[in-house]
């Protein structure tokens, strides 16, 4: 298995497009995610991301990321791993928490939606 590096732009079976900067020796990253889905009352807009990933030597590296929407009070945390078999594309294998605000601790329990999104290199 190769190191898989996270760098560079990704897009998911939703069609969102995310682009991870250089991950530094700590193994952090930060980034934009580009969702095409929403539930949220305004446009979308593209939104920041920050991160870490193990570096592991045998390259399946586990990651986790959070995405704070511009366009919604609301958050988005993935984890996952990325799979790079050699002579195969690279793909993240991800789950997700989407957390947004509800105005009451009774509403708590409808405020965190859950799913799974696999993401490929782009290009
Ligand atoms: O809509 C939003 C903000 C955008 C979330 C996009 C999600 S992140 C997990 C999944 N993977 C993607 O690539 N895109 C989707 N926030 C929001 C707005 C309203 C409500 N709500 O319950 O009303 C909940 C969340």
């Amino acid at each position: 298995t190769r190191q898989c590096n996270l760098t560079g732009w990704w897009k998911n079976d939703l069609g969102s497009k995310m682009y991870v900067s250089e991950v530094d020796s700590q193994g952090n990253f930060s980034g934009e995610y580009h969702t095409a889905v929403s539930s949220a009352q305004k446009p979308i807009e593209p939104s920041p991301l920050v991160g870490s990933q193990h570096l592991d030597e045998d390259g399946q590296c586990t990651f986790g990321f959070t995405v704070n929407w511009k366009f919604s009070d609301s958050t988005a945390v993935f984890v996952g791993q990325c799979f790079a078999e050699k002579g195969e594309e690279e793909i993240l294998q991800t789950s997700w928490l989407l957390r947004e605000k509800v105005d009451s601790q009774p509403n708590n329990w409808k405020a965190t939606r859950s799913g799974q999104n696999i993401f490929t290199r782009m290009g």
